[in-house]
């Protein structure tokens, strides 16, 4: 431990040079990561490291509060504490929980009278901006786990104190708090800290666990590892559609389930046929291949906790959505005992053009071309905005065409790296290239011989493809790499896009030979919120969902799924349907089983820009630029809805904290937050670094 000089002196050194610093003061390899939390709090919260601090502590009436609001998660984290606990009782320790805001709302603590302190009471404020470089604020604030050692706390009181925090996310992925365990004694070793720093991750990755599993519990769940990150959680149903992914698997997975735009269990992994009867493999360890060649990976499999179709008798419902917490009064919910499995469900029925028609007078046009042209060598373009449904458009298209003997061969060109378009596509002869299979390849445009070739994202193809394609197009043959000789094709393409492929032409992104050429019947599909027959297509997607349970819809449930303005179209409605229909206990949903809010429609909220004046009061990007960005990587995979909220919660913060003069204590008091709390979204806003 170091004296109170020496203490200062390292913390402002290494916050400066944010390295090791030089010359006569001893600073550990661990100031690296530490520095950056002291700058923050020199220059970020205005903290002075030789000040004498005091830990700010909520009332008991707000602890009271701060508790019932976290009831679900002591629920679940209470038991694994108190089990760990008991493990290792020794003295001068404790665990804590802390909430999102940093507040501890629950402890285990075994303090020897040496050490015994006050600080680490229930109610005691850890936030990073309220108590400095600490595990649990720390943590908060960099979502990854933190160890502190004694003099690596910003405030020399807490330098007796050796702390190792874990972040906690919820089902939903979001954060939800932290687990923390405290050591009181001065003389601890770093390398003893980091093994205190693994029991608390996997402390919180169990309690994380729980949550996921109770949250999903009417899921198939698929547990997996990639390298040293072991708790990887999916969520499926019956049909292999994802419902929920913990943080972690979002982490591991992120690259594959952008570029495809997931929602089914296949476009992660490889098909596998052992799976295709999900209700008889509970418990199953298998191991399963990424897409595309990617890993092995190893899974274990198990049922729900829960039959989908249970009404009485059910724990009150644990909904997944932030902020919507159990209704006052329901008690617990507590894992069902037995799993069970899913009832059985019909497979997923490929949609007919009547299907895709509904009741919709532009649909029901847009039928009556794609009708005249089935079957000939006139390509179609597919014209709409993400979700519209423009591929299974082209699948009915195909199974009503004369060429549904053949095959329809589906190419994704945004999830094929550039340099693998062209082999992929075109196909290669044998040795073509290094690593080329020594067969060669047929490429996609071959195996669609005689049948339909459906390429999607088709904005997304690089100019060089773009010459190729025309060519094919023109000529009707293909040359596959280092073969020589050119094969013919008969084949109708159907091209798709949710770009504006006229301004890409304009920006020289884009082949105009081949705009026109890809543009022989144009089908513009409409977005859904435009759609005249959107009550009777809900209804459609909810009845393909519920698996033969006869659910429907509340009133209100019908005007909120009215009034949104879906603008992830009906690939949302049928993402928010889907859960809702996990979670819903009985036969009617409620509004409280769809997890959007009317009173933010996506596209009103999305297109208003930062408000100009504020934006120029703190030299912020508008909307379009960086501050825009956050806000949409702050929302990544929690859907357009949420991203809407982001988008109006920065507004206000901007606009509140311009009109307080950039004074943050008044900003937070006008928003009705805490300081911390403020902090924590300047930051995830980027509106502070
Ligand atoms: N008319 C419909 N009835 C029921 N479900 C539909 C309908 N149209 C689309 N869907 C469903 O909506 C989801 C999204 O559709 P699809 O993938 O075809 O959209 P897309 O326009 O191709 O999206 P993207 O541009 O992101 O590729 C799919 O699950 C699809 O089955």
């Amino acid at each position: 431990m170091l004296d109170l000089r020496s203490h200062v002196a390292r913390i402002v050194t290494s916050a400066n040079q944010l390295a090791p610093a030089a010359g006569d003061l001893p600073v550990p390899r661990a100031a690296d990561s530490m520095a950056a939390s002291w700058r923050r709090c020199m220059d970020g919260y205005r903290f002075d490291p030789g000040a004498k601090f005091r830990i700010e502590a909520v009332s008991d009436a707000e602890l009271k509060r701060q508790c019932e609001a976290n009831d679900e998660l002591i629920h679940y984290a209470r038991p694994e504490i108190d089990a760990l606990f008991g493990a290792v009782s020794v003295s001068g320790f404790s665990i804590s929980l802390g909430n999102v805001e940093g507040y501890i709302i629950t402890e285990r603590a075994n303090y020897h009278p040496d050490y015994y302190s006050e600080v680490e009471r229930p109610g005691t404020a850890w936030a990073e901006p309220s108590a400095g470089t600490n595990a649990i604020g720390t943590c908060l604030v960099e979502r990854r786990p933190v160890g502190v050692l004694t003099n690596d706390h910003f405030f020399y009181e807490f330098s007796a104190l050796s702390c190792a925090s874990a972040p906690l996310f919820g089902p939903d992925a979001e954060l939800i708090g932290a687990i923390n365990i405290s050591i009181r004694n001065p003389e601890l070793q770093r390398e003893t800290l980091k093994v205190v720093l693994g029991l608390s991750s996997s402390l919180a990755d169990r309690i994380g666990e729980r949550m996921f599993r109770q949250a999903f519990r009417r899921c198939f769940i698929l547990k997996f590892a990639i390298g040293a990150v072991d708790h990887g959680l999916i969520a499926v149903d019956g049909d292999f559609q994802l419902v929920g992914l913990n943080h972690a698997a979002r982490d591991m997975l992120r690259d594959r389930i952008q570029l495809a735009r997931v929602r089914s269990l296949w476009a992660v992994f490889e098909r596998d046929h052992r799976l295709a009867d999900l209700s008889r493999l509970g418990g199953t360890e298998l191991t399963l291949h990424l897409q595309k060649g990617g890993d092995a990976i190893s899974v274990s499999l198990s049922g729900p906790l829960e039959p989908a179709a249970t009404t009485a008798g059910a724990g009150p419902r644990f909904t997944a959505a932030p902020d919507a917490a159990p209704p006052a009064g329901e008690a617990r919910p507590r894992p069902a005992p037995a799993p069970a499995a899913l009832p059985p469900r019909a497979a997923p029925r490929v949609l007919t053009l009547d299907d895709c028609a509904g009741g919709d007078a532009r649909m029901a046009a847009n039928v009556r071309l794609v009708r005249r042209v089935l079957g000939g060598s006139l390509p179609i373009l597919l014209l709409g905005e993400t979700g519209v449904g423009k591929d299974a458009f082209a699948r009915a298209i195909h199974e009503e065409s004369p060429r549904r003997a053949a095959p329809f061969v589906a190419f994704n060109c945004a999830s094929v790296p550039d340099t693998l378009i062209d082999s992929e596509l075109f196909g290669y002869g044998s040795g073509a290239f290094t690593g080329a299979r020594r067969e060669g390849s047929t490429g996609r445009l071959v195996e669609a011989d005689g049948g339909t070739l459906f390429l999607d994202e088709i904005g997304d193809m690089p100019v060089s493809q773009q010459t190729r394609l025309l060519h094919v197009l023109e000529s009707g043959e293909v040359t596959p790499l280092g073969a020589g000789k050119p094969r013919r094709v008969d084949l109708q393409v159907i091209a798709a896009t949710n770009q504006n492929l006229e301004a890409q032409v304009a920006r020289g992104q884009f082949r105009q030979d081949l705009y026109y050429r890809l543009a022989g019947a144009v089908i513009d599909i409409p977005a859904l919120r435009a759609r005249t027959d959107r009550r009777a297509l809900i209804e459609q997607v909810l009845a393909g969902l519920d698996a033969g349970r006869g659910l429907t819809l509340s009133a209100e449930a019908l005007a909120l799924l009215m009034a949104h303005d879906w603008p992830g179209n009906v690939r949302e409605l049928r993402h928010a349907l889907n859960r809702a229909v996990h979670l819903c206990e009985g036969t009617v949903l409620g509004p409280q089983d769809i997890a959007i809010r009317p009173a933010f429609t996506a596209a009103g909220l999305a297109a208003r820009p930062v408000l100009p004046a504020a934006a120029a009061a703190f030299g912020l990007p508008g909307e379009a630029g960086e501050g825009g960005l956050a806000v949409a990587e702050a929302a990544a995979e929690a859907g357009s809805a949420r991203h809407a909220i982001a988008c109006a919660e920065r507004e206000a913060i901007v606009a509140t904290l311009a009109r307080c003069g950039g004074n943050v204590k008044a900003a937070a008091s006008a928003l009705q937050l805490s300081r911390a709390t403020l902090y924590r979204k300047l930051q995830r806003y980027r509106i502070i670094p």
